[in-house]
């Protein structure tokens, strides 16, 4: 389990300003999650991070990793936990002049494992992150995705619990995307990693993660399991996660205005067929809409025609029915 509590990180910069890059922040990640982080540029993402492994100090607040404070080590004890948490970055950043297999030993060699058990070790790791055989290859003779993959071995080399992977497929095409997200599903399910994911692809998120948070100018504004997030339809994540259905003006009628209704429902439950039926019995039609299946949700989103002179009282009697509904803003 890793646990943010009361984490606030102000940098002081030239000219006395404070910036504030995380305030308040309490969080806490199941052991054995892949968790996302979301946010816009400056929301604190990345300091977030650093602050994790220890790269940088919180101003006030405690982190626990793997049962320890990170803010309160110091030295030797300091570097032995660190071992303890993965990187994988955007860019893989090998050393070009070692093949993937020295690339994925490196971090071994300098925790001084020992000979035999680092040969032994990267094999293991490549074979993992399927590119057994491929351990002679130079980084340029590597596609990004199988760059990416040596990123992640090389994060794995010292078996640790906690894994952070800062935007690891932002740099990828869907394809190699795709190879890493099972990558860290199976990383969390045969060796129960815990997984942190900082990403801007909501796409990441639906595909891989079990929980996610969203940082808002170093705050969190939202967080919970995928689940959670996504039955709170009106939710800036939620929406984010599956936005409603875009409509061309062309294709509003004349006296007539759009209404977003959103809803969910377990596979087997027909709550579409229902909406629908209501939306139908309201003298509404339905212009556009998306049904997504994500966890163990089904997520509908639709863009209802409405006649104007109605529209106020079709939006109450769909939110008497439990539905959620607003008129879409022009
Ligand atoms: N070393 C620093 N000194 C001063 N301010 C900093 C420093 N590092 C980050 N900040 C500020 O802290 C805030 C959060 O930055 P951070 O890099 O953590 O955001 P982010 O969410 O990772 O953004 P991005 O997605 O663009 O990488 C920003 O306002 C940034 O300008």
């Amino acid at each position: 389990m890793i646990e943010l509590i009361d984490v606030s990180k102000v940098y002081q910069i030239a000219g006395g300003t404070d910036v504030v890059a995380l305030d308040d922040v309490s969080l806490t990640i199941k052991k054995g999650a892949i968790h996302g982080i979301v946010g816009q540029s400056g929301a604190g993402k990345s300091t977030l991070i650093r602050c994790l492994t220890a790269l940088e100090r919180p101003t006030s607040g405690s982190i626990i990793v793997n049962g320890q404070d990170m803010t309160a080590l110091r030295g030797t004890a300091l570097r032995q936990a660190r071992r303890n948490i993965g990187m994988v970055f955007q860019q893989p950043n090998l050393l070009d002049n070692r093949t993937a297999g020295a690339n994925v030993a490196y971090p071994l060699h300098i925790a001084k494992a020992d000979k035999n058990k680092i040969s032994r070790r990267v094999d293991e790791l490549l074979d993992l992150v399927g590119l057994a055989g491929r351990g002679n290859s130079y980084p340029s003779q590597l596609s990004g995705g199988q760059q990416q993959r040596v990123g992640i071995a090389r994060g794995m080399a010292t078996n640790p619990p906690v894994l952070l992977c800062d935007e690891p497929t932002s740099a990828l095409d869907a394809g190699s995307t795709a190879q890493i997200l099972d990558l860290l599903r199976e990383l969390r399910d045969t060796a129960g990693v815990t997984v942190i994911i900082i990403t801007h692809e909501m796409g990441v998120v639906t595909e891989v993660c079990d929980s996610v948070t969203l940082l808002q100018r170093g705050q969190v504004v939202q967080n919970g399991t995928l689940d959670e997030v996504l039955a709170d339809t009106d939710s800036p994540l939620s929406e984010s996660l599956i936005p409603p259905p875009s409509v061309d003006d062309a294709d509003v009628r004349p006296g007539t205005v759009l209404v977003d209704v959103a809803f969910t429902s377990q596979p087997g439950v027909p709550t579409g067929a229902t909406v629908l039926n209501l939306i139908a019995s309201l003298g509404a039609d339905v212009t556009a809409g998306r049904f997504e299946s994500v966890g163990s949700l089904q997520v509908g989103r639709l863009a209802v025609s409405v006649p104007q002179y109605h529209v106020e009282s079709v939006v109450a009697e769909l939110q008497r029915n439990d539905v959620s509904a607003r008129r879409r803003s022009a």
